[in-house]
């Protein structure tokens, strides 16, 4: 599948203290595609997600980005290779505009040498204008070109939703790993982000996104692999995969 596949997990395992929390976990997620990853709360989602971003290193196991064996490599460098992720928690920098939210999202992984470059030069500030212009069109993008200057924490709780795909966004990635985009958001809402996702899936970005909310998956996902137990019990259609009794049983015990 490599040729094919944004990434590959093989092994992965992961524990904190006497928590084994991830035991050995193998996926594979093929490019331009929404894939989905469900389970019950606590099986490891959002770790799994930490791992794949280097917010935190595996103990054992194997990740393969676009053909590339990229295991444990940091943050910053896998920005590099093209990922880019969201958070459960929405996590705005209290005091600046919608689009000064965005621009420092695309400061976030850039090297030393271009942060210091900033300080004034002209090329700096031709940069900056770029990247303010950059900005603008991921806002837009996500319907938010009109909000660009008002104070973020005076959004809507959905546009900031949108804003947090937004910040990650504008680092054009070719994995974004989404964590519960929709939690928390009625169905109005949401229906708009599952519309974002299938239109960047369809402009060409591989998108991964960790739900509880099964309509959702049900509606934007190509596949699904529902984790338990620390490892992946089912991957497939979601129509199929939800339903199979060994999903089931992970939720509702029977
Ligand atoms: N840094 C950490 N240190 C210790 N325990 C952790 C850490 N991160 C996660 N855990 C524990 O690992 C387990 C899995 O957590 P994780 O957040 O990955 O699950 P999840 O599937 O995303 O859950 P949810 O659906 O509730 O968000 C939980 O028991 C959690 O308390």
């Amino acid at each position: 599948m490599t040729g094919n596949a944004a990434l590959e997990v093989d092994g992965l395992a992961k524990r904190f203290g006497g928590l084994s929390v991830l035991t050995s976990v193998g996926l594979t997620v093929p490019r331009d595609t929404v894939f989905g990853i469900a389970g019950p709360n606590g099986a490891g989602k959002t770790t799994l997600l930490n791992i794949v971003s280097g917010l935190m290193p595996a103990d054992a196991g194997s990740i393969t980005l676009f053909g590339d064996p990229c295991h444990n490599l940091r943050a910053a460098a896998l920005a590099r290779k093209g990922v880019a992720r969201t958070f459960q928690n929405i996590r705005l920098l209290r005091g600046l505009t919608v689009v000064e939210q965005v621009l420092a999202g695309s400061f976030r992984h850039r090297r030393v040498d271009s942060v210091r470059g900033l300080a004034g030069t002209p090329r700096a500030r031709a940069e900056l204008r770029d990247l303010r212009e950059r900005s603008l069109d991921v806002l837009a993008s996500v319907g938010l070109r009109d909000a660009a200057d008002r104070l973020a924490e005076t959004l809507p709780y959905g546009d900031q939703r949108r804003l947090e795909i937004a910040r990650a966004l504008v680092s054009r990635p070719r994995l974004l790993l989404l964590d519960e985009p929709t939690a928390g958001m009625n169905a109005a809402d949401w229906g708009g982000i599952g519309e974002l996702i299938t239109r960047l899936r369809d402009d060409g970005t591989t998108i991964i996104v960790v739900e509880h909310n099964m309509r959702l998956i049900q509606t934007v996902c190509d596949q699904v692999a529902v984790l338990a137990s620390g490892e992946v019990i089912a991957c497939d259609d979601p129509a199929v995969c939800l339903h199979r009794p060994e999903v089931r049983k992970a939720y509702f015990g029977k």
